[in-house]
């Protein structure tokens, strides 16, 4: 896959791309909806003989607009996306730096922009996909926007168990712990992307070693507690237990650090800087101040049952 960074304004010839059937949209999580519709740019590409390409944009609109906090936190911050984007298939990734100017483009200097601009000879977006200054360009516009150089595909909503899959709902279920039904959004666990760092070395005093991870990007972080998680280390998955949060037991709450830590299971070794993975199963408890090493200990002790139970019966349902 070919990602290029558009800025606006940009001074490619529509005549330097290839014809392209082309996803727009932000993707933050590349859910299933959105997957559907990349999927659907494909499907039109292949059909033609066209290349596929998403347009993506950075950072989040609503960073410029200023509708919502400065700082956003991402199911799949922009190295996760790509990832994910280039897994799919996907020939190019437009990504276009989302600043003040951009923003400020009408509807159909956009598509003239953006869209024939960059050879695109079909679009395809969610039904609700808006474009141009103040969003005033709709799936019903776009008709008459293309000015017939191109044709679109709106797609439907998805909705799984009667809920819309959507990025606000994954980040509503990962803010509750419920990374289960999260990934069934997603269709695939959540993950993280990290670096292995220094703790304070009690671990492996206390007979439980933990990596700690220092995340490679704001990602969008589960509710703090205990989860039973796969992690990556040198090209190889492992089963552990993960707690996330603020480690009460040792930690005053005055000065709240977050912390992310693996215990890997069957695992001796260091890593420090590692890059690692995290998938995320199940929620298996939240953290608790404990009265001592000990009673933390046992408890740990008892996590680690819980998660090897959670991961045994996982793989006769032949779902691993
Ligand atoms: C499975 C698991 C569960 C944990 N649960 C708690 C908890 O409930 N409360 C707490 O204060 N710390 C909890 N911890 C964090 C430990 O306090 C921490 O791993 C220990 O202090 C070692 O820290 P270090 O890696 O910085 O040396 C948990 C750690 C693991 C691996
Ligand atoms: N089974 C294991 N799970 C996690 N880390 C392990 C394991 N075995 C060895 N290690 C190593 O030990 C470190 C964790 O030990 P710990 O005493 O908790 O130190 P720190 O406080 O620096 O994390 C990890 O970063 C890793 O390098």
């Amino acid at each position: 896959m070919e990602v290029m960074m558009l800025r606006h304004p940009h001074n490619y010839k529509k005549e330097e791309f290839e014809p392209m059937a082309l996803a727009l949209g932000f993707f933050d999580g590349v859910h299933k909806g959105h997957q559907q519709v990349m999927l659907s740019a494909k499907k039109t590409a292949e059909e033609k003989g066209w290349k596929s390409a998403v347009m993506t944009f950075d950072p989040h609109p609503s960073v410029v607009l200023g509708r919502k906090h400065r700082h956003i936190r991402h199911i799949t911050p922009l190295e996760e996306k790509k990832r994910l984007i280039q897994e799919m298939g996907i020939d190019y990734l437009f990504i276009v730096r989302f600043t003040s100017d951009f923003a400020a483009l009408e509807p159909q200097q956009f598509v003239d922009q953006f869209i024939i601009g960059l050879n695109a000879r079909h679009v395809t977006a969610g039904f609700d996909y808006t474009y141009g200054r103040l969003g005033k360009g709709t799936m019903d516009t776009l008709m008459f926007h293309s000015r017939g150089e191109f044709t679109y595909t709106a797609v439907q909503k998805l909705a799984i168990d009667q809920e819309k899959v959507s990025s606000t709902k994954i980040r509503e279920l990962l803010s509750e712990g419920l990374v289960r039904d999260a990934s069934d959004l997603l269709g695939r666990p959540y993950r993280l992307h990290g670096t292995i760092i220094h703790g304070d070395k009690r671990g492996r005093k206390i007979g439980f070693p933990t990596a700690n991870i220092e995340p490679a990007d704001d990602y969008f972080l589960p509710m703090t507690g205990v989860y039973a998680v796969k992690i990556r280390v040198q090209d190889e998955w492992h089963e552990g237990v993960c707690n996330v949060g603020y480690r009460p037991t040792f930690k005053s709450p005055d000065e709240p650090v977050l912390s992310i830590e693996v215990h890997i299971f069957h695992y001796s070794g260091d890593i420090y800087g590692e890059e690692v993975e995290v998938d995320w199963f199940i929620r298996l408890r939240g953290e608790q101040k404990f009265n001592g090493i000990e009673e933390l200990t046992a408890q740990i002790e008892r996590d680690k049952q819980a998660a090897v139970q959670f991961f045994d019966s996982k793989r006769l349902d032949g779902k691993s």
